[in-house]
């Protein structure tokens, strides 16, 4: 099957690494001619969990026209980049299906501008760094969960093609119940990583790190009681057991001096709880610290 994977970042490169060892056909569209280009010569490097360097050969363009539209189409950008990619994306067939993988909840609300047939939101529980523009390490194992948005072809995309050695995927009905579990686990892990520049399974062995998690997590309970349906504390460490050696996306983004993520995963999480008349007050403390680091980065996209 041909596969577009719009963004050669961390997940992207995971995803286009994983999803070619069952022979897709894995084309990027990337930002930067030098990337594409590197990505062409010298194809990605995977270094899996278990040391194994795997070279995969892809195709990779900056322009969307020479990328395949007849294809399974998956956005690994950021939600802030989202903005400017939407002339492209409403420019693509309607029958082309996409698939969006951000963190955090702002996307759902966004998608809804595109008119395409099948849009699927999929959640991504693996911890992955992008070592250099074809390389990717893969530090932690996780679950896939891919939910259809909007369906309305009839056809449900295949989820075996992403189903592979080290990534496993399950298909779940309900887009939102995934995105809100997933926002809830990164309000827990990403704002304090990024604040103390600590790695995931740190938040396991600090004992102050952990009780400040804990206590995040308890106040977002109290708020989203719904949550407990889908999310215990015990996942949120187990989270943190199985990408312990990664770095969270958002101490990624403050070590590059890249914009984080802070609205769309606690911005957006602050606004549903003051709709509801709910303040968290400790979780708030770390987006203004998060914002204060971002102010502070030396340079923005
Ligand atoms: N890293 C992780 O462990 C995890 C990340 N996630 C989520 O996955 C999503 C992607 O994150 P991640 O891969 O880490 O982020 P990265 O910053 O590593 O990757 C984003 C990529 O998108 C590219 N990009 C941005 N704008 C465009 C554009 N207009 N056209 C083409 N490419 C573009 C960037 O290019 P350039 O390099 O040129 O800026 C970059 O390569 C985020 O929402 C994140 O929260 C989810 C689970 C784990
Ligand atoms: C799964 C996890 C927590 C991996 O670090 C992540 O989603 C992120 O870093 O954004």
């Amino acid at each position: 099957m041909k596969v577009v994977i719009v963004g050669a970042g961390a997940i992207g490169l995971l995803i286009g690494s994983y999803l070619s060892e069952r022979n897709h056909e894995i084309t990027y569209i990337t930002r930067s001619t030098v990337q594409a280009e590197k990505l062409r010569l010298q194809g990605i490097t995977l270094i899996q969990p278990n040391g194994e360097k795997v070279n995969t050969q892809v195709q990779a363009f900056t322009d969307f026209r020479l990328a395949p539209t007849e294809a399974l189409w998956i956005v690994a950008v950021k939600f802030h980049q989202l903005t400017n990619l939407e002339k492209e994306l409403q420019s693509l067939s309607l029958s082309t299906t996409l698939v969006f993988v951000q963190n955090g909840l702002a996307h759902l609300k966004w998608i809804n501008r595109l008119k395409h047939q099948d849009i699927y939101i999929a959640t991504i529980e693996h911890g992955a760094v992008k070592q250099d523009a074809t390389t990717v390490l893969h530090k932690g194992v996780g679950l896939t969960k891919i939910a259809p948005h909007i369906m309305t072809s009839k056809a449900p995309i295949d989820i075996s093609i992403f189903q592979t050695s080290f990534f496993q995927s399950e298909m779940v009905e309900d887009a939102y119940t995934i995105v809100l579990r997933k926002v809830v686990l990164n309000a827990c892990i990403n704002p304090i990583t990024a604040i103390l520049q600590i790695k995931n399974g740190e938040l396991i062995t600090n004992s102050h790190a952990f009780h400040l998690m804990k206590s995040i997590f308890e106040e977002i309970l109290l708020s989203f009681p719904e949550i407990s349906q889908t999310l215990t504390f015990e996942d949120v460490k187990e989270l943190c057991v199985k990408t312990s050696q990664n770095y969270s996306s958002m101490l990624q983004d403050r070590l590059n001096h890249r914009k984080s993520e802070i609205e769309s995963i606690v911005g957006v999480l602050l606004q549903m709880a003051a709709t509801k008349e709910r303040d968290l007050p400790l979780l708030r403390t770390l987006y203004y610290l998060v914002l204060a680091l971002d102010e502070k980065g030396e340079s923005f996209e």
